[in-house]
């Protein structure tokens, strides 16, 4: 380890200031462009040990657990980043993913995130000689930072992080790192245990007895197997009630949610048949029925039971109909894709490279692109360029507050 001082150039993708040193790029946590660190250098990572010019763009961050010179946690990497340019930078992670497949011109200013929204955490969890562990990993490595405040999560998981220590606590055996996800639902607080080792009776009674005597809790399950379930989960979509599975993949804040609901559901207009494609439980699928049939698509049999009996419990949705199918091995083909007039699809990071072949052939008039990987968007984007498709809006949404992430959604038609 040596110590330099370094002038910082730009933002990474990473959220590291990039200085240039004389062995290539110096990757610094913290520091911003135009400030002048002095390093610990350690390969091509550098840790601050003082900064003499400092950025205009530097904020206060609003979080104990952010200082670098204590225990910081890594849930946040971007807290020390003025409003202004931190949008910026979200933007520019879509615009320049953008560029790189020769896509200009397109993105539109950033749908802003405000904190006190996300309302799914995962914490990790484990029983020390102390106590339970209970927060957020340090960036980049297993350890837990036991977690006091979090200025991103919602009012409800912070009013519950006694009531989610104590579940923790009942369910932690032996000393292993478990996860925790954390959802806050219209009923109370659904928490999902994995990595756990299966429960004896004797454990399940003790969470059991926990959760009953806890306030706010509507369901615990662990590695998948409902423990407890006080209340159904709820969340709405759309002004239809789905009760998710445990674990479920849910848009990690409802503002964000809503908002690209708007986008899709503003683009895809009065169409009559409507294919959502990686459905999940219904986020979107349920929302578009009010105005069209609908033909969900999802790989999971769980989320997609939900989004099926939410459909068939709500009165005044267009039919709904649902199919369990790998989009990557066996995406929908041409023929299939000719009874929709438009598509809607939000795959995982990895993106719809296969889907989105078949779509780029299709005769489909209009299709919304939910992503929350920009570098796969815009490869699938191109795709569908090439087989003929305009672009008419990226939008860029910020729903992961201070991290490096960023969802979009692009709005297609031919
Ligand atoms: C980003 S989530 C979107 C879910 C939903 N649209 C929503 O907003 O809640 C991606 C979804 O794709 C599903 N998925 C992942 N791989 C898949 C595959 N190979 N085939 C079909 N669905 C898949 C996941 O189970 C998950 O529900």
């Amino acid at each position: 380890m040596s110590t330099e001082t370094v002038t910082i150039s730009k933002l990474g993708a990473k959220g590291h200031g990039i200085a240039h040193g004389p062995q290539g790029p110096i990757y610094v946590a913290h520091a911003l462009p135009g400030e002048t660190v002095a390093i610990a250098l350690n390969g091509n990572h550098g840790t601050v040990i003082s900064t003499s010019a400092v950025s205009e763009d530097r904020a206060e961050p609003l979080c104990r657990h952010f200082d670098p010179d204590r225990d910081a946690c890594g849930g946040c990497t971007l807290q020390h980043l003025a409003s202004a340019p931190y949008e910026a930078f979200k933007r520019d992670l879509v615009v320049d993913a953008l560029k790189a497949k020769g896509i200009d011109g397109l993105v539109a200013p950033v749908v802003s995130c405000a904190v006190g929204q996300r309302r799914r955490a995962v914490f990790s969890a484990r029983q020390t000689e102390k106590g339970l562990l209970l927060g957020f990993n340090r960036a980049e490595t297993n350890h837990i930072v036991s977690i006091e405040e979090c200025p991103i999560a919602s009012p409800g998981i912070l009013s519950g992080l006694p009531a989610i220590r104590a579940v923790a606590e009942s369910c932690a055996a032996g000393a292993d790192t478990f996860r925790l996800t954390v959802t806050e639902t219209l009923t109370g607080l659904d928490l999902a245990a994995e990595g756990l080792k299966p429960l004896n009776e004797k454990q399940r009674r003790r969470v059991i007895e926990t959760v009953l005597a806890a306030k706010g809790v509507a369901r615990v399950s662990a590695n998948g197997e409902v423990l407890v379930e006080p209340q159904k989960p709820l969340v709405d979509f759309g002004g239809v009630a789905v009760s998710p599975p445990p674990g479920a993949f849910m848009q990690a804040t409802k503002e964000a949610e809503d908002a690209m609901a708007e986008l899709l559901l503003s683009h895809v207009g009065k169409a009559k048949r409507v294919l959502d494609l990686f459905a999940g439980s219904g986020t979107f699928a349920l929302r578009l029925a009010r105005t069209g049939r609908v033909h969900a698509v999802e790989g999971e049999e769980k989320p997609l039971k939900a989004l099926d009996q939410a459909a068939r419990n709500t009165q005044g949705l267009k039919a709904v109909t649902v199919e369990k199918r790998d989009l990557f091995r066996r995406p929908l083909t041409t023929q299939e894709l000719k009874q929709y007039d438009a598509v809607v699809f939000d795959p995982p990071r990895a993106g719809a490279e296969a889907q989105v072949k078949e779509l780029a052939r299709s005769g489909v008039k209009k299709i919304a692109a939910v992503s929350c990987n920009p570098l796969t968007l815009a490869r699938d984007l191109r795709t569908l360029i090439d087989g003929g498709y305009k672009v008419r809006s990226v939008t860029p949404i910020d729903q992961f507050l201070w991290s490096t992430h960023v969802e979009a959604v692009a709005l297609l038609e031919r």
